[in-house]
């Protein structure tokens, strides 16, 4: 039997899986870093560093340049800097991917419930779905700030199975990165992975998954397709 068949809720991850954020987080740490007397840094380089909460990004874009006195030293005016940045051009430059809208649809139609955790503080989050008109379809909304630990701890999808009253046998966790992945083994929730994301510079396929989609739609029809 598969480990989709009795899944009757999904958690679906927000940056590299629903919106490709990356331009956003590249204007918004290029503003911080200007006004903290560093150069620009490409996308490229930004998108091997997200995945892991704003505190890890800021600590690591600063690594770059600095070492760990320096990077304690300032950084609550980095985070201070790169939050008003980020919130002044929030979704500005982000895009959905393809069939994302389409895929949560259908998996609306199918009768599971949905929700959204995501390593993104909340203040960032809700706007942002909100603006990309994704706020409608998700019951609860968890940032990597609104509950003690963030993924890879399980306890942000534990939360989610609660909330929902069902096994995490019944609730399929689908995300790009490896942190999606490792919060859902440690729930006990079987996971989807989409490829086209952010997974810390490592390939998509020594993820540990159930399986791998390439679309939002593609998971709702391997989903119905097993139920
Ligand atoms: O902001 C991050 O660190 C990444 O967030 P995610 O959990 O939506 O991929
Ligand atoms: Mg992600």
């Amino acid at each position: 039997m598969s480990v989709l068949a009795d899944v009757r809720a999904a958690i679906i991850d927000l940056d590299g899986t629903m919106l490709d954020t990356i331009p956003d987080f590249h204007v918004a740490i290029n503003g911080m870093r200007a006004e903290l007397g560093l150069g620009p840094i490409t996308q490229q380089q930004i998108a091997l560093m997200v995945g892991k909460g704003s505190e890890n990004l800021i600590r690591a874009v600063l690594a770059l340049d600095w070492d760990a006195d320096r990077i304690e030293a300032a950084f609550a005016p980095a985070m201070d800097a790169y939050q008003r940045h980020y919130l002044s051009i929030n979704g500005n430059h982000s895009v959905l991917y393809p069939d994302v809208i389409a895929g949560l649809t259908a998996m609306q139609a199918q009768g599971l419930r949905l929700a959204c955790v995501t390593n993104k503080p909340i203040a960032f989050t809700t706007p942002l779905l909100k603006q990309k008109g994704l706020d409608g379809f998700f019951e609860v909304v968890y940032g990597g700030d609104s509950l003690p630990r963030k993924k890879p701890d399980p306890l942000p999808l534990q939360t989610v199975c609660a909330d929902f009253d069902l096994p995490p046998s019944q609730v399929v966790a689908i995300g790009d990165s490896s942190n999606d992945a490792q919060a859902a083994r440690a729930a006990g929730c079987p996971v989807l992975t989409v490829p086209y994301g952010y997974n810390h510079g490592e390939s998509i396929h020594d993820i540990d998954s159930d399986g791998i989609v390439n679309t939002l739609l593609e998971a709702a029809s391997l989903i119905r397709s097993h139920n």
